[in-house]
């Protein structure tokens, strides 16, 4: 599609003039603000298969301009849900060395340093992302918020390639591992709320589940994310860096957050 930005005269105030949906109704992220939660004793344990990928299996790490992502294989899924939400990819928001606060969910306000999302399709009803990216029950994100702290040997596993990705459109090929690592321990306490894509073309389409517990990784690694990419083409002659890919919370309006969790 059209190019779009974070900020600018293509940034996210702007994305509505292109894409409608920008400016509509169900917009995520938000702040889940506790006033908004309300308990669901039905919320069961988001399961995940086969997300331990074997080391002789290829995923392709890429930088598409807006994010760093890995593509997934369909045999990973989420399972639990009313439906089998079939994993597409994965990818990352972050700040920027100056600002490491880029979150796109924030909790009663605070923003983390980074979040990962593991963007899934409803492959029950539909045959691919193409077709199930619009739909109302097309889409299940899983969110991930990520602190720094603790060195993190997951996130190392894609992360000590990030310099074959450095320009806008450059792919490599990485080792599979185990994803289900890239995840807190607890995969049964998270947030679950409608909302959308928060990039163009913003379509209301995504079941997202943010869980409870955050994840760490090192300053270290997170400059690394935050200072090694670009958003423009390697022949381009003005490297533009991407950091500061998160979009700002959008209004919760009358949506209720529910919580898998009592206290
Ligand atoms: N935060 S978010 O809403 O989860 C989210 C992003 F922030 C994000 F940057 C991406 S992107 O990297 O593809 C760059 C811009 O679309 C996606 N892609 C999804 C939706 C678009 C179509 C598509 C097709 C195949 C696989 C994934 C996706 C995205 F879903
Ligand atoms: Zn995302």
């Amino acid at each position: 599609g059209a190019k779009w930005t974070y900020t600018g005269p293509e940034g996210e105030n702007h994305w509505s003039e292109h894409y409608p949906y920008c400016g509509g109704a169900f917009q995520s992220p938000i702040n889940i603000k506790s006033e908004l939660l309300r308990f669901d004793p039905t919320l069961r344990p988001i399961e995940v298969q086969n997300y331990n990928l074997s080391p002789k299996e290829q995923l392709t790490l890429g930088n598409n301009g807006h994010s760093v992502q890995i593509s997934l294989p369909s045999k990973m899924y989420i399972s639990g849900l009313p439906q089998r939400y079939t994993a597409a990819q994965l990818h990352f928001h972050w700040g920027s060395s100056s600002r490491p606060t880029g979150s796109e969910h924030m909790v009663n306000n605070k923003q983390y340093a980074a979040e990962m999302h593991v963007v899934h399709f409803n492959s029950d009803k539909y045959p691919n992302m193409s077709m199930a990216v619009d739909k109302s029950d097309g889409l299940a994100v899983l969110g991930v918020l990520i602190e720094i702290g603790e060195f993190n040997p997951a996130f190392e596993q894609f992360l000590k390639f990030i310099n074959g990705i450095k320009y806008r459109d450059q792919k490599v090929q990485v080792p599979g591992f185990n994803i289900r690592a890239l995840l807190p321990a607890r995969l049964d306490e998270y947030y679950r709320y409608d909302g959308s894509l928060t990039t163009p073309p913003c379509y209301p389409s995504v079941l997202w589940t943010i869980f409870r517990n955050h994840i760490t990784i090192s300053r270290k690694q997170f400059l690394s994310l935050a200072t090694a990419l670009y958003s423009s083409h390697a022949q381009d002659s003005v490297p533009v860096p991407l950091n500061g890919n998160y979009r700002k919370p959008q209004p919760a309006d009358s949506r209720v957050v529910l919580v898998s969790f009592k206290e």
